[in-house]
């Protein structure tokens, strides 16, 4: 499970942005956060992948609390979790050729062994073809550079998957082709998914559940608020 209990966070312990906050995903669960902008859903999806600590409350991964945050958070737990953003270009360094980009968490955990593999693996699955591999950030386009970012995300095989409009600046051909691929890589390991986002049809026939913010603080919020999806068929 990927429990968030009551979590206040934000950048100023005097006017946080998210309040008393509670999520729960059940293992291999897929579930999307709609809300309007601004209301706090990038800073709760940080949270969630363990890059911001919050004020108050607590995240519980897998059955175990988490204590730190960022690169002190344990690596186990560290790595458990896998997120996209939605601006390529800022989460991504200029300086990297985008075999180094996608290599990058392996590099960082000592498992440089396992590049040329998974480079081989993902390169397809993401939609990427090999001559991209040796050109920097500034030279693909930003749905390429996506691609990259979730090879990125999937190379260390994370259990969980956050995906903070992950498509919002993208096409409808490159939406569909990351979201196939982000289903591809649940189907085959059983990875849970939040994506957070904006767009209520992508995330209805995406996600198993679909929540609304104000859903993740009234009580109960868990199932009980979820808006029912008009189709379950997949993006
Ligand atoms: N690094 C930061 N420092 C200070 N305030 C921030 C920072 N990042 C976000 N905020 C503020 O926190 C609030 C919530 O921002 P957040 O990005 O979490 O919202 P969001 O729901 O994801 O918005 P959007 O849908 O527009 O992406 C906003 O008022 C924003 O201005």
């Amino acid at each position: 499970m990927l429990e968030l209990h009551d979590i206040t966070a934000g950048y100023d312990p005097a006017a946080p942005v998210v309040r008393d906050a509670r999520l729960a995903l059940a293992p291999g669960e897929s579930v999307g956060l709609l809300g309007p902008s601004g209301c706090g859903k990038s800073t709760l999806a940080r949270v969630a992948a363990l890059l911001h600590r919050p004020d108050a409350g607590t995240v519980t991964l897998d059955g175990t609390p988490v204590r730190g945050w960022r690169h002190r958070a344990p690596r186990t737990q560290r790595t458990a979790v896998g997120v996209v953003f939605q601006q390529p270009r800022l989460s991504a360094d200029p300086r990297l050729r985008l075999t180094d980009l996608i290599a990058e968490p392996l590099r960082a955990t000592n498992r440089r062994d396992e590049i040329p593999q998974r480079l081989v693996e993902l390169t397809p699955a993401v939609g990427l073809t090999p001559d991209l591999l040796d050109r920097r950030p500034h030279e693909v386009s930003d749905g390429q550079l996506q691609r990259a970012c979730l090879a990125r995300a999937l190379v260390l095989r994370p259990r969980w998957l956050v995906c903070d409009e992950m498509t919002a600046m993208l096409d409808a051909s490159t939406t569909a082709a990351l979201v196939a691929a982000v289903e591809a890589y649940r189907a085959d390991t059983g990875a849970g998914l939040l994506a957070v986002g904006h767009d209520q049809v992508l995330l209805h026939r995406w996600c198993d559940r679909t929540l609304h913010w104000t859903d993740l603080t009234s009580t109960p919020n868990r199932r009980a608020g979820d808006t029912a999806p008009p189709s379950r068929s997949r993006a």
